[in-house]
């Protein structure tokens, strides 16, 4: 079972509006073989991040790639992307054709273990544009992906992003839904996640 939330036995999955979800949307050894080589050939960064008034390292490693003119504005820094490698270009043409959508920019995240994670976040950038498209493929250890309401934090989803999957976020996911990549207390093997999005230039 994926789901970790259930009414009456039947799992309740990501309202339909908000995201699809795809499991073994690549095969087992397919993305075995792509964890593998992005978990060697990626440049990771660990950022550091400012808050209450501390400079902290962002608990995973992060690559940022893209077409050329798609630059990223985050806290007052602008990051240029690396250029697309062959992986990265196929993974980004299989995931268009899925999603329908076009995509000029891809972050890549790697979850080390149970300690890695990413808070509760929106990706709401403006140069994401209004109910962005985001589609977000996982390799390796599954993990917890959680989603609540910004106005009501009870109001709630899991689901477990598997190896190989696709989650294609949608319509108001960013504008009034957070979601997050909790820490685990139980041992975690390596996971690389990749976001595909369209930054407007
Ligand atoms: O690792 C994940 O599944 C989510 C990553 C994420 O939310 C992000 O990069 O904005
Ligand atoms: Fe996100």
């Amino acid at each position: 079972m994926n789901q970790l939330t259930f009414f009456e036995n039947k799992a309740l999955s990501i309202p339909d509006e908000l995201a699809s979800y795809h499991n073994a949307f690549f095969s087992t050894a397919e993305s075995m073989g792509y964890l593998d080589r992005l978990t060697t050939v990626t440049p990771w960064n660990q950022e550091t991040i400012h808050m209450y008034g501390k400079m902290l390292k962002t608990p995973r490693l992060t690559a940022w790639y893209g077409d050329e003119e798609s630059i990223y504005q985050f806290s007052g820094n602008k990051y240029h992307p690396l250029k697309w490698t062959p992986d990265l270009l196929s993974l980004k043409e299989k995931v268009e054709q899925k999603a329908g959508e076009k995509f000029n920019s891809v972050l890549l995240n790697f979850y080390r273990d149970g300690n890695d994670s990413v808070s509760w976040h929106s990706d709401d950038e403006p140069e994401l544009g209004t109910n962005p498209v985001i589609a977000s493929v996982s390799f390796g250890q599954p993990r917890r992906f959680d989603i609540r309401n910004k106005s009501d934090h009870q109001h709630k989803f899991s689901i477990e992003l598997e190896n190989g999957s696709l989650l294609v976020m949608k319509g108001d996911m960013q504008k009034n839904w957070e979601h997050r990549v909790p820490k685990s207390i139980r041992p975690m093997k390596h996971r690389i996640n990749l976001t595909f999005r369209m930054i407007n230039t």
